[in-house]
């Protein structure tokens, strides 16, 4: 049984004692990726005998496809998960049927119209504007990934709250952006009548519905993204032959602004439409979030860093089916903030590297990752940061 076994496999006990070893020492992701590529992909996880613990877990394409897109009634996330994720109550993350679906529908009008797309960059680029790049500009080694963290959690505040930013108006001579508010009032505001969901009214203006959702949201998009910055900012440290393309392609777009706008720390702040255009510094994106997601794509080459490989022939991003890349899972429970992550992550990652050099202070190429819903670096990512002279 051992022998073919991708852990070893313990009397009684299954193998627990391994996975647990894993955890507490942090190689739990490399236990799991060497024991998937040893089954190709597949392996049943056996838990001690006297509990009901045997897990089932995949990388197949084939399987995710299964049971993302093709039977996904099948595949609830049941009451366990709720369990587990306790504190975000009735969010959407937590529930299934007409409640996911109303809660889903109501989420996404708001997070992908482009009126929201246009106000959350703004908010995005006035707070590097105020503070992180004021910030980097007086330091000399920082943890990127704490400043990083606190300023997404910063971020995210400033797209809801509600009663100095219902009554702030964002002027700035243009009539598309006036009168923009945060996320609660908007969600306080849209058509979308309350929810008749399994016989009980979802009354989406009472407190705990808009605690639950505003909770959900913050921590869905402040961790995420700055975790997926990090990452980044490190893959890009540790391969200078894609920083130096980067910032080509962005020299590229840049260059065809006016003079006073190519220089200084406004040179590093695209616009929507210029973060659009940048084709290479999408697929760092791509393939930043497939080599440190637990799920990679399964190419033989997986584990190098590739950003090549999301570039069509023709230079546009290839499409991949989320069932292949699914850092931002796959079916009809994908992330709705994919496309917000990208244009931020496009936003800060060229503000930053456009502006600043980042030398990494531990040249150890393979962090250490924390346990947890989301991947961090154990030990922070510490680097030196000195400014470019364009
Ligand atoms: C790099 C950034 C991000 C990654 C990798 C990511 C990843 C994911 C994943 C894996 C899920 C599925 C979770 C599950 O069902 O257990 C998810 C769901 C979700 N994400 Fe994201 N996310 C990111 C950013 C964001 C942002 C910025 C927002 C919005 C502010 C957001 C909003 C949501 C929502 C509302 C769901 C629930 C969808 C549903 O259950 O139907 N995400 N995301």
């Amino acid at each position: 049984r051992n022998k073919h076994s991708p852990v070893y496999q313990w009397p009684f006990l299954g193998m627990l004692p391994g996975f647990l070893f894993s955890f507490y020492d942090s190689t739990i992701h490399d236990l799991y990726t060497r024991a998937l590529r040893r089954t190709g992909g597949t392996f049943l996880l056996k838990g001690p005998i006297f509990i009901n613990a045997d897990f089932m877990v995949t990388c197949d394409p084939a399987n995710i496809n299964h049971i993302f897109n093709k039977n996904a009634a099948n595949y609830e996330k049941g009451r366990d998960f709720k369990t587990i994720m306790e504190p975000l109550g009735d969010g959407i993350f937590n529930v299934d049927g007409e409640s996911w679906k109303f809660q889903r529908r109501l989420l996404h009008s708001l997070l992908n119209n482009s009126e929201f797309e246009c106000h959350a960059m703004q908010i995005l680029t006035e707070k590097m504007r105020s503070t992180l790049l004021p910030i980097l500009d007086r330091a000399e080694v920082v943890d990127l990934q704490d400043v990083f963290k606190r300023f997404m959690f910063d971020n995210m505040c400033l797209l809801m709250k509600k009663q100095e930013f219902a009554t702030k108006h964002y002027v700035d001579n243009d009539e598309q952006t006036k009168n923009k508010t945060d996320l609660l009032t908007q969600f306080l505001v849209m058509k979308d009548e309350d929810g008749n969901c399994d016989g009980k009214i979802i009354d989406k203006t009472s407190d705990k519905f808009l605690r639950d959702n505003m909770l959900t949201l913050l921590v869905a998009g402040r961790d995420t993204i700055s975790a997926g910055l990090t990452w980044l900012i490190w893959c890009v440290a540790n391969h200078p032959t894609v920083e130096k393309r980067i910032l080509e392609e962005l020299r590229q777009v840049i260059a065809v602004r006016p003079p006073e706008q190519v220089n200084g720390d406004e040179g590093g702040f695209l616009r929507s439409n210029e973060l659009n255009k940048l084709v290479y510094l999408h697929a760092t994106v791509c393939e930043t979030l497939k080599v440190v997601s637990t799920s990679p794509i399964r190419a033989q080459d997986c584990m190098e860093f590739k950003p090549e490989r999301w570039i069509s022939e023709r230079g546009t991003i290839l499409h991949v089916p989320t069932y292949k890349f699914m850092t931002f899972l796959a079916g009809a429970r994908t992330c709705l903030g994919k496309t917000m992550s990208f244009m931020q992550i496009k936003s800060m990652a060229s503000a930053l590297l456009w502006k600043y050099k980042f030398e990494l202070t531990d040249n150890n190429p393979s962090a250490r990752t924390t346990v947890g819903m989301v991947l961090y670096m154990k030990d922070g990512l510490k680097a030196r940061v000195s400014r470019r002279d364009h």
